[in-house]
């Protein structure tokens, strides 16, 4: 792996299937002008193919070593390197219509999916490689065992597209799991209609924090029986089993 060892810690694992390669780039289609941020740009597997395409790029690392690298592979007026944790990056920093990229570190996946949920003003698309089961949860339907929290704040946020599947074998170490690109692109403005986003990203937190549970005991506290009914929600319902509109509407009826 050209002198780096692949750090756990960091979820490295490169990918080094051009075919692949060739297929994440082509998907996001990038124009010379489009601001391109990728997250964990690694040893340049993806940054390499899209310096070609757009005058400047940017990236979010973790990594000093690869940092080193990148700095010395190319000069700054193309690459502009963000040294530190994506999670606490604040990527309105860069600008606006931002186009994001990455072959996420898989141990960060989650948390780094609900961190992005909160720039869809400032993001045109993302494309992301992930893990196959997190890209099922994402685009999972009520009534699925794969339904849940991530579901409905992504599925809220975002029109969601299940692009291409990535065998292990697509990566240097190959991870134990299969994977796939996913794009997403935020909704307009208009659709987003609850009307306060904190609380319904907490009520949709509480609704799954146990799945197995009724949402009369996952909403105690949050959501009488009254409240139920004048919703004409049965509280014996299962998170699972509302869609969207329904925990927005409960939302919306706390906000009241
Ligand atoms: C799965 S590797 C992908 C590397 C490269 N893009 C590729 O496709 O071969 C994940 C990359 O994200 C970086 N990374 C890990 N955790 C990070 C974090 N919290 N913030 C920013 N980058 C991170 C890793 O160092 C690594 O470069």
């Amino acid at each position: 792996m050209k002198g780096h060892v692949a750090r756990k810690r960091f979820g490295q694992n490169f990918l080094v299937d051009q075919g692949i390669i060739g297929a994440i780039v082509s998907a996001i289609n990038p124009a010379r002008t489009d601001s391109v941020v990728e997250i964990g740009p690694g040893l340049g597997a993806i940054t390499v193919p899209l310096l070609e395409r757009v005058d400047r790029l940017h990236v979010v690392e973790i990594d000093r070593d690869l940092i080193a690298r990148l700095k010395k592979q190319h000069p700054a007026e193309r690459l502009s390197i963000h040294e530190g944790d994506a999670l606490a990056f604040d990527f309105a920093s860069i600008g606006s219509d931002l186009r994001l990229v990455g072959n996420l570190p898989y141990n960060i996946s989650t948390p780094l999916l609900f961190h992005l949920a909160s720039y869809g003003r400032q993001v045109r698309d993302m494309h992301f490689m992930l893990q196959k089961e997190v890209v099922e949860r994402m685009v999972a339907e009520p009534g699925n065992a794969d339904y849940g929290r991530l579901s409905v704040m992504l599925q809220y946020s975002f029109w969601l597209e299940w692009l291409i599947d990535v065998p292990p074998e697509s990566f240097d170490p190959a991870p134990k799991v299969d994977s796939a690109v996913v794009r997403l692109i935020p909704k307009a403005p208009e659709l987003l209609n609850a009307r306060d986003p904190v609380r319904f990203s907490s009520l949709v937190q509480a609704a799954f924090a146990q799945r197995r549970k009724m949402l009369r005991n996952n909403l105690k506290g949050i959501l009488d029986d009254a409240g139920f009914a004048a919703l004409g929600i049965a509280p014996t319902l299962r998170p699972e089993d509302l869609e969207v509109g329904d925990y927005v509407r409960i939302a919306n009826y706390l906000s009241k």
